[in-house]
């Protein structure tokens, strides 16, 4: 049977104050999928995220998360209901006075249902899960670096079994190994475990390692959703900019290398007409 959406988002309004960030918003995010959000700075891509965790209150239309609309659930509901998701900020946002075995034990603890072995056994599993040793454990995050910090606050999103991580700009401040390695670790611990992944992210090489669709945030709502190579065709300022800088070509020479852009044969060629013409930015 066909599993439901993980994520749908009908006609969103959000706003600080008078504000409006989002307006008549709309976006669906399938089970399974690596949806990646993009966006201009200050177009509420962060904000987005947190509105679907319920951090940042939705005054306008219908969210539905993991087949509930929290907007209607009690306090009591809505708690276990988070914690079937995990998130990864931008930071990592470890607590630097505990070791990363109590960073990952953290979220266990607060769940109150398992036992000291428990914890213990599945605080191993996590680190083994994101390329960390035994003896990292005991380290405090201070003595970690860049890469491991990433790595331990993903062994914490992941530690309840999420069936969805939010992650913020993952890989900002990381160097280009680094941030390549981490998108590695994604993308494998994705394949074994199969959740769905929502990640807000400006890092095109990140996008085309691990994103199976991109959206792109403007004019305060989603301007186009689909595959990297069809979104950066759309005809928009933003996705032009966005799509055509340097690392925007370095990025679309190497789609056309491995076959993921299509090659469309010039009218001239073919005396035909395009068969997808790149879709019309909505208003
Ligand atoms: N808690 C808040 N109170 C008031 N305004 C806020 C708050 N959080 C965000 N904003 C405003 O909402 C807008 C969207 O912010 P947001 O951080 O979501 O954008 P973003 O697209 O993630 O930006 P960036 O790419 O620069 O991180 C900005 O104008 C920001 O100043």
């Amino acid at each position: 049977m066909e599993r439901p959406d993980a994520i749908i988002m009908e006609n969103i309004g959000t706003r600080f104050g008078d504000y409006w960030i989002h307006h008549n918003l709309d976006l669906t995010v399938h089970c399974g999928e690596i949806l990646a959000i993009v966006g201009g700075s200050g177009t509420g891509k962060t904000t987005l995220l947190r509105a679907m965790m319920g951090l940042v209150p939705i005054a306008d239309g219908k969210l539905t998360i993991l087949g509930k609309n929290p907007q209607i659930l009690t306090l009591r509901e809505q708690i276990a209901l988070r914690q079937r998701w995990g998130v990864l900020f931008q930071q990592g946002a470890l607590f630097s006075a505990l070791t990363v075995f109590e960073n990952i034990a953290f979220p266990l603890r607060e769940w109150g249902h398992l036992t000291r072995t428990e914890i213990n056994d599945l605080v191993a599993l996590k680190l083994q899960m994101v390329g960390l040793q035994p003896k990292d454990a005991w380290k405090l995050p201070a003595e970690l670096s860049g890469g491991m910090i990433k790595r331990v606050a993903l062994a914490r999103a992941l530690a309840m079994e999420a069936e969805i991580l939010f992650l913020d700009e993952p890989t900002s401040g990381l160097d280009p190994i680094a941030a390549s390695d981490f998108d590695a670790l994604l993308r494998q611990v994705h394949a074994d475990i199969g959740f769905t992944v929502v990640m807000v992210s400006h890092d095109l090489d990140s996008l085309a390692a691990t994103a199976s669709r991109v959206a792109v945030l403007a004019d305060h709502k989603v301007l186009t959703v689909g595959p990297l190579n069809e979104v950066q065709a759309v005809d928009h300022p933003y996705i032009q900019a966005f799509f055509h800088g340097e690392r925007g070509e370095r990025l679309l020479n190497s789609l056309r290398a491995t076959g993921k852009l299509p090659i469309l044969p010039s009218d001239d060629q073919s005396g035909l007409t395009r068969q997808s013409d790149p879709a019309p930015a909505q208003p």
